[in-house]
């Protein structure tokens, strides 16, 4: 870990309520560059809520984030987008790739419509994610973990400060879990703060730092839970 980068993220007493009275209570959440942090919970708890406003996806209702040394609170909306853009990498549960593209394609899409001016950035990521021989694959033909891969490198490419990763091993068999786990690692040791939810403890287990969720509430996890 970087320990004199300032962190890529700060979160204090983070809300946000549906209407329906649902949502997160509170998250108080720093993320250091260049490290795995993990928040395990419950269905329910707020994993989903608290993702979308780590990833300027939602407002919050109540509370301060600050990415990448910029309060978020006073931005107007297009500067929270260029933001996002900039800072940001998420790799949501749907993951969003384009099928028609294949994979190095889909890589370079970060960057906008012309693809090619992205190509080495886009191969050479995917070959540090194991991934070389599948550059040229469209996507439609990749199993689960590649493509999983694929969209990890999507939201990497660009070498965001944060990381966002919804349930990214979920429903993988442990190998195919694995490659990926290993491929955040990879962007970590890049230099971006990469926080991913998941209901899977062995997943959780493998990151720097835990956290749990529980009915909308963020604590650090007790080193007794292992
Ligand atoms: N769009 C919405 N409108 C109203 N309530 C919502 C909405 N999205 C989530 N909620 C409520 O907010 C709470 C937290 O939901 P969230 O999706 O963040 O949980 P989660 O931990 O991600 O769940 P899961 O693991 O099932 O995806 C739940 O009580 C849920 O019913």
């Amino acid at each position: 870990m970087n320990t004199a980068s300032p962190p890529a993220d700060v979160a204090e007493g983070l809300a946000f309520h549906y209407a329906s009275g649902g949502g997160l209570t509170r998250a108080d959440l720093t993320l250091d560059t260049a490290t795995m942090t993990a928040v395990e919970g419950p269905s329910g708890s707020g994993k989903s809520t608290l993702l979308a406003l780590l990833g300027l996806l939602l407002s919050p209702t109540d509370g301060s984030l600050r990415i990448a040394g910029t309060d978020t609170g006073s931005l107007s909306s297009a500067d929270r987008d260029l933001l996002r853009r900039r800072s940001i990498g998420i790799v949501l549960q749907d993951l969003g790739l384009l099928t028609f593209l294949n994979a190095w394609e889909n890589v370079a899409a970060a960057f906008g419509p012309r693809l090619a001016r992205h190509r080495a950035a886009a191969r050479d990521l995917l070959g540090e994610l194991g991934m070389e021989q599948l550059a040229d694959s469209p996507v439609s033909e990749l199993s689960g973990g590649q493509r999983q891969r694929v969209a990890v490198a999507r939201a990497a490419v660009k070498e965001p400060v944060l990381i966002l990763a919804d349930e990214p091993t979920s429903g993988l068999d442990p190998a195919t879990a694995n490659s990926v786990m290993v491929s955040l690692r990879s962007c970590a040791r890049r230099g971006a703060a990469v926080l991913l939810v998941t209901h899977d403890r062995a997943v959780a287990e493998r990151c720097d730092e835990r956290h749990v969720l529980d009915a909308g509430v963020l604590s650090a996890a007790s080193k007794e839970l292992g």
